[in-house]
């Protein structure tokens, strides 16, 4: 795996058609953060980890410190098509794609690996099980499986938790701290405050722009939540892309979409 750099966000606006859902974000992640994405829904969280992603063009700003392959990403789970007719073995294994291409066969070494990670995840005897077959728990098992073998230096996950029981969520945590330790950098949107307080040394919180961004128990404080409730009602969904002149608009208090 080659080192993480730094991840910054620079004046980061993004969305869907003209419509933007997060805006003007500028914020940086040192490499090997362990950092959660928080906020109300609609408040452009996925919308964020997509463009870090790659998987979304920015309408203005920019993501700097990526390189291409140097991203593991996990989608919101209802975004995954669980009806692929594959097993978990073959899943997994599709995490090797940047190592094999698409048409050579994983060698004996890479089949172990394979293993090592279904073993790591809680998976074993499920290695032929057909997708449509897992329990929710399972598939996400599964799917974090997958990204181990991607051996990427940055990981990020949208609500990598939802769902999950108090067992598979402690072994996913466990996980998740792994990479953390092996120096990777995280990203992880979630809802579960208290988790974010108890494993997340760094939080973003977000409603449609930045609220707050810095170590956790500073950023989820009632004042900030308080405030992006507020921002979050106050945001014209309608609106579109805006232009927003810094000069004219510096040390304002924040006020919703400006346009
Ligand atoms: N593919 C899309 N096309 C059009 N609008 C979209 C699309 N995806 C998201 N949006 C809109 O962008 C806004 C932000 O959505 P996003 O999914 O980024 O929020 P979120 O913070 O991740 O929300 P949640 O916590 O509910 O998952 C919402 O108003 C949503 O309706």
């Amino acid at each position: 795996m080659p080192d993480p750099a730094d991840i910054e966000l620079l004046d980061l606006t993004a969305g869907y058609e003209r419509h933007p859902a997060v805006h003007h974000v500028s914020l940086r992640w040192p490499r090997g953060e362990l950092a959660a994405v928080v906020g109300p829904n609609g408040a452009g969280k996925s919308t964020l980890l997509k463009c870090v992603a790659g998987r979304l063009r920015p309408m203005h700003g920019e993501v700097r410190g990526l390189c291409p392959g140097g991203v593991a990403y996990l989608p919101q789970i209802s975004e995954v098509d669980r009806s692929f007719p594959v097993t978990v073995a073959e899943l997994v294994a599709m995490g090797l794609w940047h190592e094999l291409g698409l048409l050579r066969r994983p060698s004996r070494a890479q089949r172990e690996r394979v293993q090592t990670a279904i073993a790591a995840v809680g998976l074993q005897g499920f290695e032929s099980r057909t997708l449509d077959t897992l329990s929710g728990g399972q598939f996400q098992r599964a799917l974090f499986a997958r990204l181990m073998l991607q051996d990427a230096p940055v990981v990020l996950l949208d609500e990598p938790f939802t769902g999950v029981d108090a067992r598979t969520l402690e072994d996913l945590v466990c996980v998740l701290r792994r990479w953390h330790e092996e120096g990777r950098t995280v990203v992880a949107v979630l809802h579960d405050l208290e988790l974010v307080r108890a494993v997340f040394p760094t939080a973003t919180l977000l409603a449609r722009e930045l609220v707050a961004h810095g170590p956790t128990a500073q950023v989820l404080t009632d004042a900030h939540l308080l405030r992006a409730r507020r921002l979050q009602e106050a945001f014209d969904e309608r609106a579109e892309l805006c232009d927003i002149d810094e000069t004219a608009t510096a040390g304002e208090a924040p006020h919703g979409h400006r346009h």
